[in-house]
């Protein structure tokens, strides 16, 4: 069923494609610009096909501003994208059916009594389903929408709005845990945009970034129905096993104290004979009392062997148990590590703004309990343009990477680091005494200040401004978020490589 659900998606994306390629290519009669060639070519069909339209009509423009025939297509395409979103809406409520049948079966496992802990855990992350990728979807047609208006874009910010699409699309594939053939491929398109792509290319790599997330859902789906699969084999067999053993082990118990009673029967009345019978007699009813306590004793010798039997098979199920219980462990340290990545800048390594957000939401609801000092503060690298244009991006991302090392290092355990985006970062300081807030900050800015960087070995001092604030009665994130945002605004103004406290 899910597998239909993807194919199905797939299709219908491919057939969107389809669609743009029809009106491309009915424009491109239209149009006499000569083809321009483009490297790479690693793109797969139809998204390989609808590239090299786009090449013939966007890389070598003859115009500076946008031509009548582009613009219409851009509007097409558009409005084609604007079906998709509908068609996607559509097939996102027959994934949610199949989701919530999944987290259904997921739910009953669970109440199961012979589910080992980790199991359960594990369980639970399925019956959560994953909507990350979905997310992660929207955000790639949005980048892709960025793409084609760059292809058409003329001005001075060109550049730049190259740079935070690339970093757009880097940041979004260090998010994707996938394995295999998928992360293979990711990884390959990561290293193609680290090497300052064509622009012309970055259309054709969100397409392709697009199919490589359905694949990857599709891969992960199947993974996690397949593991479930087997795990509810592993479960059934194991119930089965200990229904069987339970059944002889109460059998065992009731013939051990049928034994048990027949043998004190056997030697009460032994007792019995032996006080009240004469000799004779009474060594014939001995006899005949020792035959049956014989008897009984040779049941007994069987008994023990059926015991030996089903100790051994109670030992097997245990190391069956242990097996899937360590099968559980790898899988929950995968799935840990995939939420963890989620939350990291691929960049700087620290955390990223959803990291910031889920910290954000669990220190606030602590200051709403308690009221101890919550400080939260913009650092805003000043003309951070400039490094970029005069010593390149890599040099820009090199900067970056070490500012946030350092922000990191001068706080303290307690506090809190994130990439805000772009050149701007976020700290949240907890417990701290208002009267003396402005210390920590301002070790902060002199140590932003202090990083001796070299860029084509020219020493550059780079400093930042900090717009700080302390969570006030009645605040809400958003409001305390303004408020820092207004106060890192004032620091800009007044002159930069200052705090400004609001
Ligand atoms: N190298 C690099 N540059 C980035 C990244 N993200 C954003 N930028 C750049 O950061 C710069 C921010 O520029 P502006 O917003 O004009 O700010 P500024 O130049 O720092 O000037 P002020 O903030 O006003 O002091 C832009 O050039 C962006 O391209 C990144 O991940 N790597």
């Amino acid at each position: 069923m899910d597998n239909i659900d993807n194919n199905k998606m797939l299709m219908e994306l491919a057939s969107v494609i389809d669609r743009l390629e029809a009106i491309l290519g009915g424009l491109q009669q239209q149009e006499q610009q000569s083809p321009a060639s483009l490297s790479g070519g690693t793109f797969s069909e139809p998204a390989g096909r609808l590239i090299s339209h786009w090449q013939k009509l966007f890389v070598v423009p003859s115009e500076p501003e946008a031509s009548p025939v582009q613009s219409r297509l851009l509007t097409e395409l558009e409005q084609q994208l604007a079906r998709l979103r509908q068609g996607h809406t559509r097939l996102s409520g027959a994934q949610q059916l199949n989701g919530n049948k999944l987290q259904q079966v997921a739910a009953q496992l669970q109440q199961s009594p012979f589910i080992p802990a980790e199991t359960q855990a594990r369980l639970a992350k399925l019956k959560h389903g994953n909507e990350g990728h979905e997310k992660k979807l929207w955000r790639l047609l949005d980048c892709y929408q960025t793409a084609l208006h760059l292809c058409t874009e003329q001005h001075s910010q060109h550049q730049e709005h190259y740079h935070e699409l690339c970093s757009r699309l880097q940041q979004l594939i260090a998010e994707f845990n996938f394995a295999g053939e998928v992360a293979i491929e990711l990884d390959k398109i990561q290293r193609q945009l680290s090497r300052q792509t064509e622009t012309a290319q970055l259309p054709g790599i969100c397409l392709r970034l697009i199919e490589l997330t359905i694949e990857g859902c599709r891969c992960e789906r199947k993974n996690s129905t397949l593991f479930l699969t087997k795990l509810h084999s592993n479960l059934g067999e194991m119930q089965h096993h200990f229904a069987i053993s339970l059944s002889e082990g109460q059998a065992l118990f009731d013939a051990r104290t049928h034994h048990g009673q027949h043998i004190a029967g056997e030697l009460r009345a032994i007792g019995e004979h032996l006080v009240s019978q004469d000799s004779e007699h009474l060594k014939e009813e001995i006899e005949l009392r020792m035959r049956g306590i014989s008897h009984i004793l040779v049941q007994h010798e069987r008994l023990q062997e059926r015991e030996q039997s089903l100790l051994k098979r109670m030992n097997e199920m245990d190391q069956q148990i242990q097996s899937l219980k360590s099968e559980t462990v790898h899988f929950r340290q995968q799935l840990r590590a995939q939420n963890e990545k989620l939350f990291i800048d691929s960049l700087t390594q620290i955390h990223n703004r959803a990291g910031m957000d889920a910290r954000l939401e669990i220190e606030y609801r602590r200051w709403l309990r308690y009221q101890a000092p919550l400080c939260i503060a913009l650092i805003d690298i000043d003309y951070f343009k400039e490094i970029n244009d005069k010593y390149g991006h890599l040099a820009g991302d090199k900067a970056l990477r070490l500012i946030a090392r350092t922000i990191q290092q001068s706080l303290r355990e307690s506090d809190f680091v994130a990439r805000f985006g772009g050149e701007e970062f976020i700290v949240l300081l907890n417990n701290i005494d208002p009267a003396h807030l402005k210390v920590p900050l301002e070790k902060l800015r002199e140590q932003i200040k202090n990083i001796p960087f070299r860029f084509k070995e020219e020493r550059v001092t780079i400093t930042a401004s900090i717009g700080a604030t302390l969570f006030r009665q009645g605040d809400s994130i958003t409001s305390a978020l303004e408020r820092t945002d207004q106060a890192l605004y004032r620091a800009k103004h007044a002159g930069r490589d200052q705090i400004v406290m609001d």
